[in-house]
């Protein structure tokens, strides 16, 4: 019997030859490596790929030259399609209804990088509690003046995060261990608001406390921070920064688009937000000149899940998923399994 088929998105696997090995005993691998999108569209239509029964990307700094994927790729999938396994946590570039309209499961990797994006997350509280993003530059610009200014007043507006409340919208992986580790490391008292109250135990590991209101969440936040998968809409506009706690601080290590940051840059220039912690930006690659020039705001390149450990675990479980998925119908981390089930008819 011949193989199974799957096209694998992007670059050569770098880390875990071994896994991939096993993978090839059970798969037939063929690659688009880097097409551009009118490139893959004509191989999707001509069928070149063949019958494919998963797709798989293993990191994401190549795979995504096709772009999007809409309807207009989603429909073009051959219907043995039946998983597609992607590194990354965000998934806002891809319509996971329409693939769950073709009996297609999409599964995230959040799992491999949520110690990183935690990490980072933990490394922006700090810098906006402590101001160190003023002190950063005074110390690179090689401008003495700057460096005594710094040195000298920056301890107006340092605060220790130690005993402050941190308030997570979004309470998925990545937010519960954010608040583990600011809770263990740090004392903070963690609050959280999500669609559903997650379970006691759950909560138990940061003492959390659950808002089921997001005003109430902001009335009582030292520091929020966004956690949460962009849906299409903006989250944290002028009116819900003005129910933050005047003297707060915002962190967004989800997605730039949760946030107006016209409205953010209002918040911080009037006081009534003491500093920001930007991973991620609204019209990435492009950061806001505003935010930019602003000492009490912490920003990095998008890069708060990037480390080699992601990377590993990125590729194992794109392959843990396809590999599940195809021995037991079931895939280990699945994003629109209930889209596919109330699609299909089928229980996964
Ligand atoms: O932003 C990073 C990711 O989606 O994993």
């Amino acid at each position: 019997m011949p193989k199974p088929i799957v096209l694998q998105l992007g670059d050569n696997i770098r880390w875990n030859h071994d896994l991939h090995s096993k993978f090839q005993d059970v798969f037939e691998i063929r690659r688009s490596y880097s097409m551009s999108r009118p490139e893959f569209i004509r191989a999707l239509k001509e069928r070149q790929f063949g019958d494919f029964f998963a797709i798989y990307r293993p990191f994401w700094n190549t795979g995504g030259e096709m772009g999007n994927w809409d309807e207009e790729l989603v429909s073009l999938l051959p219907d043995s399609c039946k998983v597609y396994a992607s590194a990354g946590a965000g998934f806002d570039w891809v319509d996971t209804a329409a693939l769950a309209k073709k009996g297609v499961i999409y599964c995230n990797a959040a799992a491999a990088c949520t110690e990183s994006v935690a990490d980072a997350a933990i490394w922006l509280i700090i810098s906006t509690f402590r101001q160190f993003s003023w002190s950063h530059i005074a110390a690179r610009t090689l401008d003495a003046d700057a460096f005594v200014d710094a040195n000298r007043n920056l301890a107006m507006v340092s605060h220790n995060p130690n005993g402050h409340t941190l308030g997570i919208i979004g309470f998925g992986q990545i937010g519960r261990r954010t608040a583990e580790k600011a809770f263990l490391a740090m004392n903070m008292k963690i609050h959280y608001h999500d669609i559903v109250q997650m379970p006691a135990h759950l909560e138990a590991v940061s003492k959390a406390t659950y808002h089921k209101n997001m005003d109430s969440l902001l009335a009582v936040s030292d520091c929020v921070m966004v956690a949460t998968p962009f849906s299409g809409e903006t989250l944290l506009n002028a009116s819900l920064l003005a129910k933050m706690k005047t003297g707060s601080r915002l962190i967004n290590i989800a997605r730039g688009k949760l946030l107006d940051e016209n409205a953010l840059v209002d918040a911080l220039r009037s006081g009534k937000l003491a500093a920001a912690g930007l991973d991620v930006h609204y019209d990435e690659p492009n950061v806001s000149p505003e935010l930019a020039s602003m000492k009490n705001v912490e920003m990095m390149a998008h890069n708060a899940g990037a480390s080699v450990d992601s990377h590993i675990g990125f590729e194992r479980l794109g392959m843990e998923n396809i590999l599940s998925f195809y021995k037991t119908g079931k895939a280990v981390t699945p994003v629109n399994a209930h889209l596919v089930s109330k699609a299909t008819g089928s229980k996964l």
